[in-house]
């Protein structure tokens, strides 16, 4: 399974960080954080799209636009989405760490690492790159979830905590998340429903959880489907795969 040798991969990166000293290194990247939870609280006047930097994936293998990540992060900018997540894993999605830096350089939105976090030392190594939240999936990091919220928050890191399954949705609120992600996206599958974020988004009622609903959302009325069972939408393909990219994430954010 596909999944199973991300993590490996994962896994195997987070060996080499530890022994490389990572974990002794300073924390502070000198990069003074914004709220990604504040920026969807905020955002009232039009629908909270997280626009991701991703230049390939293993469900649609190279996809369209080669843009720089800070010429993206400009252009996503401008097309109005609320944060911008960059996918940093190599091997499946083309991504790496400096593309962070890059991103930054053009925009002051939050970003998101999106990765697959399977070790300590890979959160220590998050906080000191200029980004704001990190992704931490629960299937993947599963006992070690609150601790990993924990170590994030210390580090100015807000979590974004994703689930498939009403079990890992009620462990993420256990574990004091209040940025759940509803992965429509079945990792052992890799195939989307985006049906799954009003299954899920219906037992997560605390007031003070904030939801996103990720993956599969190809256009403009899927967002207003999702609308009423989330508070932010995570899209990737459909804007990278786009012919441009900043008229179709106007189509989404004000949908
Ligand atoms: O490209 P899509 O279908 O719009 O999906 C974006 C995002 O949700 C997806 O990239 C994603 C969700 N969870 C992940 C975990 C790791 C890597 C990638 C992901």
């Amino acid at each position: 399974m596909i999944i199973d040798d991300i993590i490996n991969e994962a896994g195997i990166r987070a060996s080499a960080l530890k022994e490389s000293g990572g974990k002794e290194r300073e924390n502070d990247s000198g990069y003074k954080p914004v709220s990604l939870k504040s920026a969807i609280k905020k955002c009232s006047d039009k629908n909270a799209v997280i626009a991701e930097i991703k230049y390939r994936s293993p469900a649609e293998g190279n996809l369209k636009t080669t843009l720089a990540p800070g010429s993206i992060a400009k252009v996503y900018e401008s097309g109005g989405c609320t944060a911008i997540s960059v996918l940093t894993e190599s091997t499946y999605f083309g991504g790496n760490l400096e593309n962070i830096n890059l991103a930054r350089i053009s925009t002051r939105l939050p970003i998101l690492r999106k990765d697959f976090i399977v070790d300590e030392a890979q959160i220590i190594e998050t906080g000191k790159t200029p980004a704001d939240a990190l992704l931490l999936i629960a299937g993947v990091v599963k006992e070690n979830l609150k601790d990993y919220i924990a170590l994030s928050e210390s580090l100015s890191l807000e979590a974004l905590v994703e689930v498939h399954t009403v079990k890992e949705a009620e462990e993420a609120i256990k574990s004091g998340a209040e940025l759940i992600g509803i992965n429509n996206r079945d990792l052992k599958t890799m195939k989307t429903d985006i049906s799954k974020t009003a299954e899920i988004s219906c037992l997560i009622q605390d007031a003070g959880v904030l939801k996103v609903s990720e993956s599969g959302i190809k256009t403009p009325e899927d967002v207003i489907k999702l609308k009423k069972h989330c508070d932010a939408f995570l899209i990737g393909t459909s804007l990278m795969n786009s012919d441009s990219l900043k008229s179709t994430l106007e189509g989404f954010v004000f949908a």
